[in-house]
């Protein structure tokens, strides 16, 4: 299946965000025209015995969720070879690593250095408002704000690896993962120097998300799988990567593939509605459904479908409850 191309000419945002600052110069996998070969996702629900933490339910501001669980239609698409519908990865999913503490990230949590410092991190889909958002909350002062280090993803040393994952996931999945996996520790593990960071997305969702997504529609390999989850148990066990509060940004895949259209960032011409709607889903298991692996601090969901103007609004309506911890509704 084609994605639709880009209404307009690339409009890429290389520039805008706040990394390294790179171009996606020897680009190799951008444009090339080949078939693409984007990840998809099967639906899950289990392993979690092991990891769920509880269900208490997340903060929730604005209209609900309802009705996007409708992912499955595109399910032709979508399945890879590891199934579909409840046939998860099951057995053959690797849990944690024997003697990994599953609470070990909440008793870090406990114990981080910067005790009076707050780390949010912004979570959402692909093109769901997250740089938007943190643009807008970089106006305040007490804030620092670490967009996703894309520009690495674009050129690590000339290679442009988000682009060659979207040319062909299985091959460059593995590889694109474990840099993206890298850079976001770097990420959390940065010195602060403001009270408060925003971080878009997160080592979690990373691995929660994108990687789950890849193992889960066939485009990763078990062993592949295995060894970015040792990698991750480990940083989990052994560095800081706690995170205060999740902000996230929930919209409709619709509205995320219309955003994404707009934005038309070259690498990404290629995603089909369907990676939208399996991301989606991936997203709402984690934070919503809670439904496979473990979420230790409190989540925000803000409904993110609107217009600018009513997203402002409903920063401005959150502000207290997203940096002011005393006055959250509800944590988990
Ligand atoms: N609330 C909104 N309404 C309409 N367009 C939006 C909204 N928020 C962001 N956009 C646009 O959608 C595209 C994706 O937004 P962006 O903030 O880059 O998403 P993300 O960082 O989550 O991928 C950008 O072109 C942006 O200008
Ligand atoms: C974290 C992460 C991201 N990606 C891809 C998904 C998007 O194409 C870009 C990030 O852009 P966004 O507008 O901020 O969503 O990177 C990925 O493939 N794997 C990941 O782990």
């Amino acid at each position: 299946m084609a994605a639709e191309r880009c209404a307009a000419g690339p409009r890429d945002d290389a520039g805008s965000r706040g990394d390294a600052g790179a171009d996606p110069t020897g680009d190799p996998g951008a444009g090339t025209g080949a078939e693409p070969a984007p990840p998809q996702s099967a639906g899950a629900e289990e392993v979690m015995a092991r990891r769920r933490k509880g269900r208490a339910g997340a903060v929730r501001c604005g209209p609900a969720a309802a009705g996007w669980a409708m992912w499955r239609r595109g399910a032709a698409w979508a399945w890879g070879r590891r199934g579909a519908g409840t046939a998860v990865p099951g057995t053959a999913v690797p849990g944690p690593s024997a003697g990994a503490p599953l609470s070990a990230a909440a008793h870090k949590h406990l114990i981080k250095k910067d005790a009076g410092k707050r780390i949010i991190c912004i979570e959402g889909n692909i093109a769901s408002g997250k740089t938007t958002c943190l643009d807008y909350f970089a106006q305040t002062t007490s804030i620092e704000v670490l967009k996703e280090p894309l520009a690495k993803w674009r050129n690590v040393r000339g290679h442009n690896i988000l682009g060659l994952m979207y040319q062909d996931a299985s091959r460059w999945g593995i590889t694109l993962q474990t840099y993206v996996q890298l850079t976001m520790l770097e990420q959390h593990t940065r010195p602060m120097i403001s009270p408060i960071r925003m971080m878009e997305r997160s080592i979690h969702s990373a691995k929660h998300v994108f990687v789950e997504n890849l193992y889960r529609s066939g485009k990763m390999p078990e062993v592949d799988y295995a060894v970015l989850s040792e990698w991750f148990d480990w940083i989990q066990n052994n560095t800081d990567v706690s995170v205060d509060l999740i902000v996230y940004l929930q919209t409709s895949p619709k509205v995320c593939y219309e955003r994404l259209k707009t934005r038309c960032r070259e690498e990404e011409k290629v995603i089909p509605l369907e990676y939208l709607e399996a991301i989606h889903e991936l997203y709402e298991e984690w934070l919503i459904k809670r439904a496979l692996f473990e979420v230790s601090c409190p989540v925000l969901v803000i409904g993110a479908d609107h217009d600018m103007q009513k997203m402002v609004e409903k920063y401005e309506e959150n502000r207290d409850q997203i940096l002011n911890p005393a006055n959250r509704q509800r944590c988990l």
